[in-house]
């Protein structure tokens, strides 16, 4: 890219997040992404441009590790005109959704992160003007916590993200609960991740965004302001769905249109396009801890019917749900086991400060860093040593709960099966597909007592206001299949 010529008219507004802002290139397949901060809490160059060294190298010797070269895109570093960016920021402002506006795009480095555009296919050839559908998905944590750490019974039963639902509506994050539970998607199963992504269809919350030749078309800008109509987005996907069938539109039309759309997401989410070196290191078994949640709607609708052997098929090995699941389960301990290992550390580095950089706490995030993380046992000889490395781990783990996924679709023809790219079939048409994982920005060792503190909340706030209202004849369902998995039916 000639930072010289650099135009702000030749960016859009593209997203955002908690921590960073992203244009898109009007005509390449390029977006640029922008730390943010809150007003008056400006980083200077030199820490901005440390911040993103560490997010790339983290990605480059850490993230392709457990995810795959394939699936990871680290980018690389960008240093623009400080005028470019200065009308850039005030080009795209009004774009900006109200509630990210709490914190600044940083315009004052001149430093940003360039990136594929992941709304297209990858990798990406120059040649190709086809049209494009993207899904982002930000699954979260999918398993729930098998650590004997845990205080709680109910963290047991309940995954994090149906507690949390509770909390977020009550704080008014979201106006209603979702009925999508990570549990699901993460299953294996068909029946399973199909509801599951029913449910983020019909609630897309910050979880689920569609994008039609890189524009958003469904999902929520902000909390106010969701497009999230299924005759709309049918209207949208219809062409690449029955291309040359005349459907017409309707409600019919809307079902057939989900339906497939639904189909090609679990295909592509189960599709293996990438090895990884992960993929040879000792992982953490899936089989730890409950495979469903009690709180999710489709289990509770199976109990009801009376069956309770929910299916739990299992992900491939090399496809990203399960990748991303591996490095989620880095937490073995649960925060609760976590928290006295983290202060273990902190009582360190306050006798020893010097030795912050040592151990490797705010980087470098490089091969060396990468190869202590491979050390899964949890025998605690009540080392640092031993307590650091759980610390990262943790940390690992908290960004794969918090990355979000990429789908991007396009059509193509029976005679381009010879092409590089998988292939994804639905009944009328045929995709080729890419799979990408995106924010794998490392999660600060800081925020460890936030996330003490927040799962407390969570639990206390289930607990009082949820499980202790529950439907009675749910909840002994629940404990009969518990116990025997035999539930006696009046007759
Ligand atoms: O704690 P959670 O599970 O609510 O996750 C936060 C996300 O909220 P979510 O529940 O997905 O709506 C939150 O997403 P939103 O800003 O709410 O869209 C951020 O991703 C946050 O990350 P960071 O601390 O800014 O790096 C996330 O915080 P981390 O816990 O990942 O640090
Ligand atoms: N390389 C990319 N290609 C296309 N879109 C992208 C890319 N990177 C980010 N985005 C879009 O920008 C949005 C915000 O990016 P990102 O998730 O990295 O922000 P964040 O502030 O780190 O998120 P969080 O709130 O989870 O911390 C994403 O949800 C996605 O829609």
């Amino acid at each position: 890219m000639e930072v010289e010529k650099m135009d702000e008219n030749e960016w859009k507004y593209h997203g955002e997040g908690n921590q960073s802002l992203v244009v898109s290139h009007c005509q390449r397949c390029v977006v640029l992404r922008f730390l943010k901060s809150p007003p008056n809490q400006n980083k200077t160059p030199e820490e901005i441009l440390h911040h993103l060294q560490n997010i790339v190298d983290f990605g480059k010797h850490v993230m392709k590790q457990f995810f795959g070269e394939n699936y990871v895109h680290h980018g690389e570093i960008i240093q623009l005109p400080l005028d470019f960016v200065r009308q850039l920021c005030l080009k795209i402002q009004p774009e900006r959704p109200e509630c990210r506006c709490d914190k600044d795009m940083d315009t004052l480095s001149g430093y940003a992160m360039c990136l594929p555009n992941l709304t297209r296919l990858q990798p990406f050839r120059f040649a190709e003007h086809r049209p494009i559908l993207c899904i982002e998905i930000k699954p979260k944590c999918g398993f729930i916590p098998f650590s004997s750490h845990v205080s709680q019974e109910i963290k047991h039963k309940v995954c994090r993200y149906c507690m949390h639902q509770h909390l977020k509506v009550a704080n008014g994050k979201w106006k209603r609960p979702s009925k999508y539970c990570p549990l699901d998607l993460f299953s294996g199963n068909k029946q399973r991740m199909h509801f599951a992504l029913k449910s983020l269809l019909q609630e897309a919350q910050n979880n689920l965004k569609i994008f039609k030749n890189g524009e958003l078309i469904y999902g929520c800008k902000d909390d106010q302001d969701c497009v999230c109509d299924w005759n709309e987005l049918a209207r949208h996907l219809k062409p690449f769905f029955f291309p040359c069938n005349g459907l017409a539109s309707g409600p019919q039309c809307t079902r057939s249109v989900v339906k497939e759309l639904i189909h090609v997401i679990t295909m592509a989410l189960l599709s293996s396009t990438d090895s990884c070196r992960a993929g040879h290191m000792k992982t953490v078994p899936v089989s730890q801890g409950r495979s469903y949640c009690e709180a999710s709607a489709f289990n509770k609708e199976l109990v009801r019917n009376g069956k309770h052997k929910l299916e739990s098929s299992g992900l491939p090995r090399g496809c990203l749900l399960y990748k991303t699941l591996q490095a989620q389960m880095l937490d073995m301990l649960d925060i609760e086991g976590l928290y006295p290992l983290y202060s273990r550390v902190e009582q360190y580095l306050e006798e020893f400060p010097e030795e912050r950089s040592t151990l490797q706490i705010d980087g470098p995030y490089n091969e060396a860093f990468y190869e202590k993380l491979l050390d899964l046992s949890l025998e605690d000889d009540g080392t640092v040593a031993f307590a650091l490395t759980k610390v990262q781990q943790y940390r690992i783990a908290m960004t794969a709960k918090d990355c979000s996924i990429m789908i991007a679709l396009s059509p193509c023809l029976q005679d381009e099966c010879s092409e590089q790219r998988p292939v994804v079939l639905t009944s009328k048409s045929r995709f080729t597909f890419s799979v990408s994982v995106l924010d794998l920005d490392l999660k600060p060792y800081e925020s460890i007592p936030h996330q003490y503190k927040l799962d407390g909340e969570i639990v206390n706030y289930y607990l009082k206001n949820v499980q202790a209202k529950e439907d009675p004849v749910m909840s002994n369902l629940f404990k009969e299949n518990e116990d025997c998995t035999l539930v006696l039916h009046k007759v």
